[in-house]
């Protein structure tokens, strides 16, 4: 680079920096701004995510964006990012507490991550909770005398075995609830043990989100739904999206989603590692998608490995999805190994017929991941 090179691109890089400076001053603003429609919201009741008004305010800013030269997506992309952001601020403010005269929540299991989160989320719309961990059941006769709400988040392969032994004694107009990832057998064991009010959920999400905004919590009616109304109109001011289901439904749909979904991420990760791949190498020469798929399994193997074998083992019926899943693998093996590339692609475009509408939405999608997966990059 000669000097005159270096002194314009010194004079412009200068330039730059001031205009990020003053975005810092113009997203503190927003931020202030933000903090203040929490407070708001919080006296009102009003749930943190407002899609409507995301929707009406992207599409206004788009087209003022494109009227300016600027592409739409940029500028949506920041306002996501963003809001992100407000989810996060708006809840440290608190929430709008809708039962008032509840009594105490005593959740089991209070102390692992789900439980924490729980916890997190009733104590800043003014419940008072009550931790009941496997160290501590002295106090549990004294802890759901005065319970309003029970709250079961224990391991799966223990849930059932607890509900039946443990919580067959409390008070008659106690709600008792889970947050099990399947469905079926806790509300039954739940409906076993105790004549009040009884509703299952799923949180559709891990304990690491931050915010419940945009997230889905579903819910499996048990008993006297109208008692616990209340604690659905409490999740949807955090802003999730409830989603009513049958436990058999759910506990079905769960063997695709959850344990074949884990478990053949589970397996890849195994053949990675029998395979000795070496991660570096593979990552040196990865393309954006192959990356975020080293990603999704890669993040599986943080995780505790107990509540993965909990997840799949706990769904015998699960077995079949994934027999299904290596048959489907085998044929197309043997298609591969027959050299039969015209019935491959026959099949491929069953498939994409099948997919329909929702092959370019989510071709749309991941292009968009894929985007900030290549801006995660550092070299
Ligand atoms: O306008 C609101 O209701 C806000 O809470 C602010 C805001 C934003 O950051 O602009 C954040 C979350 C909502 O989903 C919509 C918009």
């Amino acid at each position: 680079m000669n000097e005159k090179t270096t002194a314009e691109l010194e004079h412009l890089r200068g330039l730059i920096d001031g205009v990020d400076q003053q975005l810092l001053h113009l997203l503190r603003k927003r931020l202030d701004l933000v903090a203040q429609v929490g407070t708001v919201k919080h006296g009102a009741g009003l749930p943190i995510y407002a899609p409507q008004r995301e929707a009406a305010m992207l599409a206004k800013r788009r087209e003022e964006a494109k009227n300016m030269g600027i592409a739409p997506q940029l500028i949506e992309d920041i306002l996501r990012r963003l809001m992100r952001e407000s989810y996060l601020n708006e809840k440290d403010v608190g929430f709008k507490q809708v039962k008032k005269d509840l009594g105490s929540v005593v959740i089991v299991g209070g102390k692992g991550q789900l439980g924490g989160l729980f916890s997190q989320m009733l104590t800043l719309s003014g419940y008072q909770v009550e931790l009941l961990d496997k160290d501590d059941w002295q106090q549990a006769d004294s802890l759901f005398s005065n319970a309003g709400m029970v709250l079961v988040t224990v391991p799966i392969a223990i849930t059932c075995e607890l509900i039946r032994e443990k919580l067959s004694q409390l008070p008659a107009d106690c709600i008792l609830a889970d947050l099990t990832s399947i469905k079926t057998e806790p509300v039954n064991a739940m409906l076993e043990a105790h004549s009040g009010p009884v509703v299952g959920f799923h949180p559709m999400f891990g304990p690491d989100v931050g915010s419940l905004a945009k997230q889905v919590v579903v819910v499996c009616h048990g008993r006297e739904p109208d008692k616990y109304q209340w604690l659905l109109e409490q999740i949807a001011i955090w802003g999730a999206r409830i989603v009513e289901a049958e436990p058999e439904r759910h506990d079905s749909a769960m063997q695709l989603v959850q344990a074949m979904r884990h478990f053949s991420t589970f397996v890849y990760g195994l053949n990675l590692c029998k395979e000795e791949a070496d991660i570096d190498t593979l990552l040196q020469f990865s393309s954006p998608i192959y990356r975020l798929e080293l990603a999704m399994v890669g993040r599986l193997f943080a995780q505790s490995p107990e509540l993965y074998a909990d997840i799949i083992f706990a769904q015998q019926d699960s077995q079949h999805a994934i027999g299904d899943y290596l048959d489907n693998y085998r044929e197309a093996l043997e298609l591969l190994k027959r050299g039969d590339r015209d019935e491959f692609i026959k099949q491929f475009q069953t498939v994409a017929k099948w997919f329909g509408d929702f092959a370019p939405q989510f071709q749309r999608e991941s292009r968009i991941m894929l985007q900030s997966v290549n801006d995660m990059k550092t070299n």
